[in-house]
């Protein structure tokens, strides 16, 4: 024990019997013994201000390895910008390597080779395209629920509703497949369809990165049932590789090109590079398509589902936004992607409720060599911490989006305090080379969502009686979270009444 705290130079922190990345504290709950999954969220408004501190270390006295964690956007950039001497730790590589390395599972000096790739799938003409395909689904969506012609109605499950947004979108926009909302996207595949695949693997990412590959084999239904999704979305991906190798080599022009979906031109970039030693191989690609299916889909729907439960909760929010989306259309057109720039307090409406509730919770990083970071000491001044090669650090963007210093009274939904040129944007998206490829495509899909839906709906939170708004929000909201690829809340309803 002493020498664990010792390797983190006797930083202050909690102290619990298992390390924070061992499995036996990933599977406890969180309680004042135990780090467990949730110790960054329960914990938030004291984690790091008991210690008087921005950076603090976890130290386990039994078994495992100590961690730092911090709530300072200075030390995490330290962490994560381009001179940095930390790379990823090898449980985040192990999380969303099923199908082997790929951009988001590899370390630094494989990395370069991968966002070559699949980098230029990210064009402006993409984002586009998610936005008018994000009107598409909305439109398909209300009609298909049979809710266009009801002046009210009720969405029994918001996270389902928002998952299959994003997940049409990344049909879509990711791989050219424009479902319909009635779909059950494709036919099902060893009995699982495209979104159940989804929720377990997704679900099971975190016993994926820390138990060995044989424990999938084992006779239990829990694993039986992770085995198959992962081997039914191999199975659907193998066929669309399949499929686009049949359709044809690259399109003739630029434009053309511009007319694709992010998988086409991942694959034009990688048969560009063909005879060099820079293109894929077709498991490389395989394991990209996975990453972008299941980074592209988790994190964004969740995002939209935490924003539309506590925009419930904020009507007067709703009505400014509305007004906004009215001026920029004048209440006769949709909003299109041109509108983007024109529409800073609804986007404000994302951002604050992925700030409120981030749907990534946070990254390891490991110090490849012995290092420093500089620290804020109690008393205000800036020190130097030195840092032991194989040292562990958290970005807890949880703690970031909750830190007052930076987001004055960090509880309260405010999307105006995204007005402000000098808010702090964060790390949520990451920062440096590894930044978030799928941010703009995000933004646009949540963008193109809220404002076709604030423009023509109200939303409302369902109340049992007696239960007051804020009662509401805790008991469906931060009070009901469910965590796996993607962080928030687990199912919840509210009313949505159209403007009259
Ligand atoms: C609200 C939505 C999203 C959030 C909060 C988010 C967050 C992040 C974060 C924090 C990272 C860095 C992880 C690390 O370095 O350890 C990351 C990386 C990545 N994200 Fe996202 N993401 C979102 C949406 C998307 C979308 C829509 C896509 C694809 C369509 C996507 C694809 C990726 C990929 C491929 C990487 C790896 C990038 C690299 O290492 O170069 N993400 N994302």
């Amino acid at each position: 024990y002493r020498s664990k705290l010792a390797q983190v130079q006797h930083l202050p922190g909690p102290r619990y019997p298992f390390g924070p990345i061992t499995i036996i504290a990933l599977l406890l709950p969180t309680s004042s013994w135990n780090a467990g999954v949730m110790n960054a969220w329960v914990n938030r408004s004291t984690l790091f201000t008991k210690y008087g501190l921005d950076t603090i270390a976890i130290v386990p006295w039994l078994s495992g390895q100590p961690i730092l964690t911090t709530r300072s956007v200075d030390v995490s950039k330290q962490v994560l910008g381009f001179k940095s001497e930390w790379d990823k730790t090898a449980e985040l590589v192990q999380a969303l390597a099923m199908f082997g390395e790929n951009l988001f599972a590899c370390y630094k000096d494989r990395w370069a080779r991968h966002r070559r790739i699949v980098q230029p799938g990210f064009t402006t003409a993409l984002y586009a395209q998610v936005w008018d395909e994000s009107v598409r689904v909305y439109y398909d969506m209300i009609r298909s629920e049979g809710w266009a012609d009801r002046s009210s109605f009720t969405i029994p499950d918001v996270p389902a509703v928002t998952s299959k947004i994003a997940l049409y979108l990344i049909a879509s926009c990711g791989f050219g497949l424009p479902l319909t909302w009635s779909d059950t996207v494709g036919e099902k595949v060893r009995g699982l369809s495209l979104s159940q695949c989804f929720e377990v693997s997704a679900n099971a990412v975190i016993p994926q990165a820390l138990l060995p590959k044989w424990v999938l084999n084992l006779p239990w239904s829990y694993f039986k049932r992770i085995k198959e999704a992962n081997l039914a979305l191999e199975s659907i991906v193998r066929r669309i590789i399949e499929k686009r190798r049949q359709d044809g080599p690259n399109p003739l022009t630029e434009a053309e090109a511009n007319e694709k979906d992010v998988f086409s031109l991942l694959l034009n970039a990688n048969d560009a590079e063909k005879d060099s030693r820079a293109a894929l191989t077709d498991q490389e690609l395989l394991s990209n398509v996975f990453l972008l299916m299941l980074a592209g889909h988790e994190t964004t729907s969740r995002g939209l589902g935490s924003t539309l439960g506590l925009l419930a909760c904020h009507p007067k929010v709703q009505d400014k936004a509305h007004s906004e989306i009215m001026h920029v259309t004048g209440g006769v057109r949709d909003p299109n992607y041109d509108d983007y720039d024109a529409l800073p307090y609804t986007l404000g409406c994302f951002l604050e409720g992925m700030r409120i509730i981030p749907s990534v919770t946070g990254i390891p990083r490991r110090a490849t060599v012995d290092t420093s970071l500089k620290v804020r000491e109690k008393d205000g001044t800036m020190s130097t911490l030195p840092i032991k090669q194989g040292t562990v650090i958290s970005v807890d963007f949880i703690n970031i989006c909750f830190n007052p210093e930076y987001y004055p009274s960090p509880e309260v939904y405010d999307p105006a305090r995204w007005l402000d040129p000098e808010v702090e944007q964060g790390v949520n998206f990451s920062y440096g080379p590894r930044i978030c490829v799928g941010k703009k495509f995000a933004m646009c899909e949540a963008l193109a969502t809220l404002a076709m839906l604030l423009k023509d709906y109200k939303l409302e939170p369902i109340l049992e009686e007696g239960e007051s708004v804020p009662q509401w929000r805790q008991r469906n909201l931060e009070g009901n979270i469910q965590t796996g690829v993607g962080f928030g809340p687990a199912k919840f309803p509210i009313r949505v009444v159209k403007r009259v």
